[in-house]
């Protein structure tokens, strides 16, 4: 089999995480990046031996005086890639749709940009089919991945009737804390509902959810709490059991002493993962409470780190690799090291297979 050839547009937060991503599948291989910038990023991919790439010809002279071996512009990238993701700023990615289509490049554009850009919008288990052999698609911000995975799953399960959200935002990425950063304040957005609601329903139409979001003095990662009237009263093993059937959604315990957002922060170094990356919803599992047919939860949101699955099963639906969801997300899920409790992962393994 022919490995997908990826290309990377734009080396920051994104970019070099499906970079790292991409070249740990067995079924792709990275063409190359491109970015405009010169600095310590882009210089540590060059001596990491990435195939740097300007993309624009002004960007080159500067790249290379910086130490940078360049492979070529924009052009030579997409002339031997099958697919770009697109992994710069917001606003940027939708002037690069034309020069993608012009040279015959399928691609995967990010959350910044909107649903109109591409006509569809992906998380990969819930509309994986939809997103096969498209020429492009959308890869939803981090707060509307996880909206999706969690309120997808109480529907998946049956359980879902309307949910109400309030998203406390981390300010900036910790790379740019020093200039765009907010100290000892809260600022809440202006719009209720803000976007992410509104913009889960590009992934799942008929999801009744509003959020209400607000961005705080800190750069770790968003926190969720939400409220969710279900469709009729239950227990809370079954609203734990429609979470831990779905994929990419992990369970944390405050009596392991995970009590806050700097505890799963310290617990991915601990666990050694990359870049201290956590892909899965961080749901707590010990705070969630069922009342009736209300069920009201927490979760944490690493939002530099959970795209990136959806990201790499989005190259194998548009380019048709893979035509089922399920085995993409099981194999993009083992090769990164995905688990559905970062403590007891074992203890389920058992549990299901014991389960006739
Ligand atoms: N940062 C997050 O937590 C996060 C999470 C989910 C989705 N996203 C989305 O991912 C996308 C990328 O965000 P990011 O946080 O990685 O941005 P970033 O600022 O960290 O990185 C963007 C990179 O693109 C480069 N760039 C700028 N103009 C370019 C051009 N014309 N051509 C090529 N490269 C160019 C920049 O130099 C930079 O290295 C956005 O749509 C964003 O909304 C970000």
């Amino acid at each position: 089999m022919d490995r997908i050839r990826v290309a990377i547009n734009g080396y920051g937060v994104i970019g070099k995480r499906v970079a790292d991503a991409v070249r740990l599948q067995d079924d792709m291989a990275l063409a190359g990046v491109a970015d405009v910038v010169n600095d310590y990023r882009l210089q540590v991919a060059a001596q990491a031996g990435l195939p740097m790439h300007a993309a624009a010809p002004q960007a080159e002279g500067p790249m290379r005086a910086a130490g940078i071996a360049i492979a070529g512009g924009l052009a030579e990238l997409l002339a031997k890639s099958d697919v770009v993701v697109d992994c710069t700023p917001k606003k940027v990615a939708a002037v690069n749709k034309g020069v993608y289509e012009a040279a015959g490049v399928k691609a995967i554009f990010h959350g910044g940009e909107s649903h109109a850009l591409t006509g569809h919008s992906f998380v990969a288990q819930a509309n994986y089919a939809s997103a096969l052999r498209r020429s492009s698609t959308r890869v939803v911000s981090c707060n509307t991945t996880s909206i999706v995975r969690t309120l997808g799953a109480l529907r998946t399960a049956g359980l879902l009737k309307r949910a109400r959200g309030t998203l406390i935002r981390r300010a900036s990425d910790p790379w740019e804390a020093h200039a765009d950063g907010i100290v000892n304040t809260l600022v809440p957005e202006k719009v209720i509902p803000s976007h992410q609601g509104p913009d889960a329903r590009t992934v799942i139409p008929d999801l009744d959810v509003v959020t209400i979001a607000v961005k705080a003095a800190h750069n770790s990662s968003h926190l969720h709490t939400w409220w969710v009237e279900l469709t009729r009263a239950t227990t809370r093993d079954e609203v734990l059991a429609a979470f831990r059937a779905a994929p990419r959604i992990a369970f944390v315990r405050s009596s392991d002493g995970i009590v806050a957002l700097n505890s799963t922060v310290e617990l991915m170094a601990d666990l050694g993962r990359p870049r201290g990356d956590m892909w899965e919803v961080a749901l707590w599992e010990d705070v969630l409470a069922v009342d009736g047919d209300q069920a009201y939860y927490t979760y944490q949101v690493f939002n530099q780190a959970i795209v990136i699955p959806e990201t790499i099963d989005a190259i194998r639906a548009l380019t048709g690799i893979e035509p089922d969801a399920a085995r993409s997300i099981a194999k993009t899920d083992a090769s990164l090291g995905l688990t559905r409790d970062f403590l007891r992962d074992h203890e389920i393994v058992r549990r299901e297979e014991q389960t006739p």
